[in-house]
């Protein structure tokens, strides 16, 4: 049976797209941003989230753990996470939410019925189903799966992207999908590479091709102070972007700090401690700039 790894089902989500939707988080991303909120959306393996402040001390983990990831060390419980093969075994067992595995499997049907049960709510508000990560285009076959599902019974889809994935795929993907809400984090692919992992030249010719293919495409910013938002890029983006011809609208979404805490759970350094999320000032300011290049600016989702 097609199944997916999911890490999270989010009702009632105002800024995945229009009106009130169910947004469906994806496990695994071949991107690394450094400010991402969804740390736990990026490796595709299951991965073990981790409480230590929550701990009681009563050790039932180290007697169900198989591979010896907890040890009684200096007369407390140690957790090492290189020992862990995320079996789940002692997240079954801990009373205190100490552990939790961060994703499940989920079939097409269990997530349709997640889907469809707020249909009441599309309907009023025009919206639907948005497919988020992670990166949701990493598990194509499922994803092509859930969005015919819904396209057969007339629910309203999204895709949030980063942008990549293989052509093949995207185009696959498109046709199933009403909208895609995509991300240009930077324009420079060499600075893309450094704060993200990855270049961009794919990113940007997979946007050439939708635009042109695709009624509705909606280009996204999240605003890294520092990072991204200097007139050398704003700029390079505005143009890119007013080249596009399907592309009137762009969204700027203003840099949080929201995911911080779940780096230290999983285990992970957060790179960005220094940074201090935007002002509605500054980002007025970046929208009014965007405008200039002719397309209608949003600040947030
Ligand atoms: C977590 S990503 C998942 C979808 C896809 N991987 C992408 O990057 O578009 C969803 C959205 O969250 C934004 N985002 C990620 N971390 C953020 C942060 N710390 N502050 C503001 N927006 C953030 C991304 O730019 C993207 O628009
Ligand atoms: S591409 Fe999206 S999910 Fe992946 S690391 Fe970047 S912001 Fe996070």
């Amino acid at each position: 049976m097609l199944t997916g790894r999911i890490f999270n089902i989010m009702k009632y989500s105002i800024h995945d797209g229009p009106g009130i939707r169910t947004t469906v988080f994806f496990k695994g991303c071949p991107l690394k941003c450094q400010w991402c909120h969804n740390p736990e959306g990026q490796e595709f393996a299951q991965e073990l989230m981790y409480r230590p402040d929550k701990c009681i001390g009563c050790g039932r983990c180290l007697e169900v753990c198989p591979s010896g990831a907890v040890i009684f060390s200096e007369e407390k419980l140690v957790y090492q996470r290189d020992q862990c093969q995320a079996c789940g075994e002692c997240c079954k067992t801990c009373c205190s939410g100490v552990r939790e595995l961060v994703a499940k499997s989920m079939s097409v049907d269990e997530v349709m019925a997640e889907i469809e049960k707020d249909l009441i709510f599309y309907d009023e508000s025009g919206g639907g189903a948005t497919f988020s990560g992670g990166e949701a285009l990493m598990q194509p076959d499922f994803l092509l799966e859930v969005l015919k599902q819904c396209r057969k019974k007339e629910i309203h889809t999204a895709v949030e992207t980063c942008g990549f994935v293989k052509l093949d795929t995207l185009k696959t993907i498109s046709e199933f999908v009403d909208l895609f809400l995509y991300d240009l984090k930077l324009m420079d692919s060499k600075k893309h590479q450094d704060v993200t992992g990855v270049p961009n030249e794919l990113i940007l010719t997979n946007l050439r091709w939708l635009a042109e293919n695709h009624p509705h495409v909606i280009v996204r910013l999240a605003i890294i102070p520092g990072i991204n938002d200097d007139e050398e890029n704003l700029q390079r983006l505005g143009e890119f972007t007013a080249e596009l011809k399907g592309v009137t609208e762009l969204h700027c979404l203003p840099y949080h700090r929201a995911g911080a805490d779940k780096y230290r759970r999983l285990g992970l350094e957060y790179c960005l401690p220094d940074i201090q999320p935007p002002d509605d000032e500054r980002m007025k300011e970046i929208a009014g700039e965007l405008e200039q290049f002719g397309f209608k600016v949003k600040i947030g989702g």
